[in-house]
């Protein structure tokens, strides 16, 4: 902090009263005080003072009542800072508390005359008086005072620690197959976060899924689940296999893990965006120009419908068997997803297609119901109904008629899966599942175990899960970007094999990782 400007010197006592006076205190606009400062003192300051000046005083300088006014009207006045031989207690904290650099030492006050050029360094405490070529020492202010001082007083002092302090804390669940190789790269890229934007994250792994199974006997272990409860966010791999795919329902992958933990965590909202890459126009099956800028989200009911309705297995007595699973949906549940589609589109193309099977199930005739009249609501938003069946096909035909879509918790497994497509590959469609107060990311693809260990899997859609998690935990959008950046300018040379195209190069799921962490870091 580089302070310097003329000396202006003042006796000893000088009180609160002739800093500020008493009349001027109504207000607490400090350009206000700063035209009265040290006007019972010398009429005439005010005016005079140039930006950075310093004001040399006797000793007990800011005795009397406490207000920080005083300090105030000072550093408003364009003053830098105040040397004293000492200074009244309260003056002192109040000082501190506004930001106004202070300096106590006798030798310097009895050295500088009025009208002298000095210049401070307040974290040596060494005053220079140009003109007279002297070097003064005064009493060298504690380091943490000096930063209240380097914030601008104790309240931004006090808000900038809470910001460097907080410590986001992720749960990470690498699950099974490629899961634990996937869910690697994305760490890379939220450490290359963390060190490029002065964060910290604190990762936590915990077992989930058949890893977890195979280890303790259940897919979700209770310390897993405590371990979620207690972070910021979660992130995760992938679950499930055919090893475990026998097991009693409630303790496979699936049904034992991913799915309670869903329901558990209240996380409703499941947004997976198709976005195509500049560069992977041409990756995808689909012509170039049908996909080419192509970005939809798909929203995905996440807790309700056929997954989480009564399901059953009867064995009939002529020996055959009955099999129920049952959709149902209250008011509130389709409520919550519907309104969260229509504020994320507002915030994008402004329109809102529900996806449903209205001609045939009851559960689709009451979610039009009760989405039209939301949509009522958003004028602007324009909104469109339409069949499932007509929506996979319009999906490939013309996808870029859509913007937000939002329909069921079955419809949209199955969208969004088929939306991936039209991006190039399965393994760049990331998700995030929302609604309660921790949220959950992870890629929308499943944990592929034929490729478990083989480093050819892509990594990018657990990556940019990774991006939605600042996005939507942290609110770190500027974060999130930088990663969906790199993703975007990594992919112009390098590519995964579920995404090659002659004249590139190929990586593997390690390589992807580190180029995407490298570019956030140069980024
Ligand atoms: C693994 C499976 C239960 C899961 C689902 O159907 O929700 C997956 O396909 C998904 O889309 O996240
Ligand atoms: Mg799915």
């Amino acid at each position: 902090m580089g302070l310097k400007g003329k000396a202006w010197k003042f006796g000893a006592d000088i009180d609160t009263d002739a800093i500020i006076p008493a009349r001027y205190l109504n207000t607490s606009d400090p350009v206000e005080l700063a035209k009265h400062c040290m006007e019972d003192a010398d009429t005439s300051f005010a005016q005079k003072v140039q930006p950075g000046d310093v004001i040399v005083a006797d000793k007990n300088f800011g005795c009397g009542s406490s207000r920080e006014h005083a300090p105030i009207s000072i550093k408003y006045a364009g003053v830098s800072c105040v040397i004293a031989k000492s200074f009244a207690r309260i003056f002192y904290r109040n000082a501190f508390n506004i930001g106004l650099p202070i300096l106590e030492s006798t030798e310097a006050v009895e050295g500088i005359d009025e009208g002298n050029e000095v210049s401070v360094n307040a974290e040596t405490g060494t005053i220079t008086n140009v003109t007279k070529g002297e070097t003064y020492q005064a009493t060298v202010v504690p380091p943490f005072m000096q930063q209240i001082i380097a914030a601008g007083g104790l309240i931004n002092y006090v808000a900038e620690r809470m910001k460097v302090k907080k410590m986001y804390k992720i749960a990470v669940l690498p699950g099974d197959g490629i899961g634990p190789e996937i869910t690697e790269q994305a760490l890379k890229a939220l450490k290359a976060v963390a060190e490029h934007f002065g964060h910290e994250f604190q990762f936590t792994e915990a077992l989930v899924g058949g890893a977890a199974y195979d280890a303790v006997g259940h897919p979700l272990p209770k310390e897993t689940l405590d371990l979620c409860y207690s972070s910021d966010a979660i992130l995760l791999g992938a679950v499930g296999g055919d090893k475990w795919a026998d097991l009693p329902p409630e303790l496979t992958p699936e049904r034992g893990a991913l799915l309670p933990l869903r329901k558990l965590l209240g996380l409703y909202a499941n947004l997976r965006p198709a976005v195509v890459f500049p560069a992977l126009a041409n990756a995808s099956t689909l012509k170039p120009e049908v996909v080419e800028g192509l970005d939809i989200m798909v929203v995905r009911e996440l807790t309700g419908g056929l997954y989480f309705g009564e399901k059953k297995r009867e064995d009939l007595p002529d020996g055959t068997v009955r099999v129920t699973d049952t959709l149902v949906y209250t008011t509130e549940e389709i409520v919550r997803i519907a309104r969260l589609a229509f504020e994320l589109a507002a915030k994008r193309r402004k329109k809102v297609t529900l996806v449903d099977k209205a001609n045939v199930l009851e559960s689709s005739r009451y979610w039009r119901e009760v989405v039209a009249n939301m949509a009522a609501e958003y004028p602007d938003i324009e909104f469109n109904t339409m069949y499932v069946d007509n929506a996979a096909m319009q999906l490939v035909k013309m996808p870029k008629q859509f913007d937000v879509i939002v329909t069921d918790n079955m419809f949209g497994d199955i969208l969004s899966d088929q939306a991936s497509q039209l991006t190039g590959s399965l393994g760049m469609l990331a998700s995030a599942s929302i609604g309660g107060k921790i949220g959950l990311y992870e890629p929308s693809h499943g944990s592929a175990p034929k490729y478990a260990g083989l480093k050819r899997a892509n990594p990018i859609a657990t990556v940019m899960s990774g991006a939605m998690l600042l996005r939507y935990s942290f609110d770190m959008e500027k974060e999130a970007k930088a990663i969906e950046d790199a993703v975007t300018e990594v992919l112009k040379k390098y590519r995964t094999r579920d995404i090659m195209e002659e004249g590139l190069q190929l990586v593997n799921t390690d390589e992807m990782g580190d180029r995407i962490a490298e570019q956030i870091l140069a980024g």
